[in-house]
């Protein structure tokens, strides 16, 4: 097939775009480089620089056509989008329906957008299934919500196949692709730094010890980029026409914050420097994905969902590049 990719110089972009290529897909990269690397957009694809203004021109010009669209170009960090609420409404939603709007005039019959457990705010129940209320806590859930409520319309009247992938925590590398982010904000990738960065002023900050769970800190569903990318292939495959569909991705157990740390100190032999800090505004205690739905009608589950395994790949690319 061939596939437009926005966000394809992200994190999890350039790993989707690498498992494509491996698969015989063409891959179009459309990305702003908000956040991104143009290094990071894997060899054989075509990167085109810019924003979802874009990409009428993309998908009707030389390029194309194209069979399906991956959309996972957005701002993703939750503090952030707390004090800058319209920069997220309007990059992650306004955005997106620009795309939606040019997918429909370039007559691509096929969309996956990259959504995610923010959708549910605080959980009621865990695991969460997608039939869960959708309630979130802060901008940045809201303005993916407002996505899959569109896509839902969209495939209906339009006749569109599309499906939202509810990523949880996604973690680990593949091959020379992940995680890039600056500033870094994400679990894994800090507490690397702090057991293995060097000086002072590393040391990993606990957002909270007083939570309602078995060793007071949060509780997160960790899930290996790679199977993220296996996901996207799944949902390419398994989209209907005129329908839309939400899908978890996790793996369907959780880790406190203490047990990522004490992982990573098993993988890397050092201790990670640690001191304790306020509750993190939005943070849900627990967030744990049920994978029922995906596995029924996928027929996806996670192959590698043991997480030091993701903490290794992770902390193999972190060396590679250091
Ligand atoms: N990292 C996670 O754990 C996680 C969890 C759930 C959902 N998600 C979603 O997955 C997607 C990818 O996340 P990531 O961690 O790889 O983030 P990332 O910041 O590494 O990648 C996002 C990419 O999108 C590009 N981009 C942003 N806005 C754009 C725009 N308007 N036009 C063109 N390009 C634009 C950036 O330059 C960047 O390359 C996002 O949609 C995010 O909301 C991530
Ligand atoms: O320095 C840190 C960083 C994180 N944490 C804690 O570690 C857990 C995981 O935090 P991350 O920032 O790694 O991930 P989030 O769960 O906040 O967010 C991730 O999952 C969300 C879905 O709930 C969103 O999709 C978001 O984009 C994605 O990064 C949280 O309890 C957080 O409080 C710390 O204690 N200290």
């Amino acid at each position: 097939m061939k596939i437009l990719v926005t966000g394809g110089a992200g994190f999890i972009g350039s790993v989707v775009t690498r498992r494509l290529l491996e698969e015989g897909h063409r891959v179009v990269v459309l990305d702003d480089l908000s956040t991104g690397f143009a290094d990071a957009v894997p060899r054989g694809a075509e990167l085109v620089r810019g924003t979802m203004a874009r990409a009428l021109d993309v998908l009707t010009g030389d390029l194309g056509p194209f069979d399906a669209v991956l959309h996972l170009a957005a701002r993703a960090l939750i503090d952030d989008s707390v004090r800058h609420p319209e920069r997220f409404w309007r990059n992650n939603t306004v955005e997106s329906l620009t795309l939606l709007d040019a997918v429909l005039s370039a007559g691509v019959g096929r969309l996956v957008f990259s959504s995610t457990a923010a959708v549910y705010g605080q959980p009621e129940r865990v695991p969460i299934e997608e039939s869960a209320p959708t309630v979130p806590t802060n901008p940045y859930g809201a303005s993916k919500l407002a996505v899959d409520l569109a896509l839902e319309a969209y495939a209906r009247a339009h006749g569109l196949a599309s499906v939202s992938l509810r990523y949880f925590n996604v973690a680990g590398a593949l091959g020379e692709s992940g995680e890039r982010h600056e500033p870094e904000t994400h679990i894994i990738p800090l507490a690397l730094d702090a057991a293995l960065g060097e000086g002072a002023g590393r040391e990993f900050a606990v957002f909270g010890d007083d939570y309602p769970t078995p060793d007071g800190t949060c509780v997160r569903d960790f899930i290996h980029v790679a199977d993220i990318a296996d996901a996207h292939l799944a949902a390419l495959a398994g989209a209907v026409p005129g329908e839309h569909r939400n899908y978890n991705l996790g793996n369907g157990r959780g880790f406190s914050v203490r047990e990522v740390l004490d992982a990573v100190a098993r993988v890397t032999g050092r201790r990670v420097p640690t001191r304790s800090a306020a509750r993190r505004p939005g943070d849900p205690a627990v967030l744990v994905a049920s994978g029922e739905r995906v596995r029924r009608e996928l027929g996806w589950k996670p192959a590698r969902p043991g997480l030091e395994e993701m903490i290794e790949d992770a902390s193999r690319f972190r060396r590679a590049r250091s």
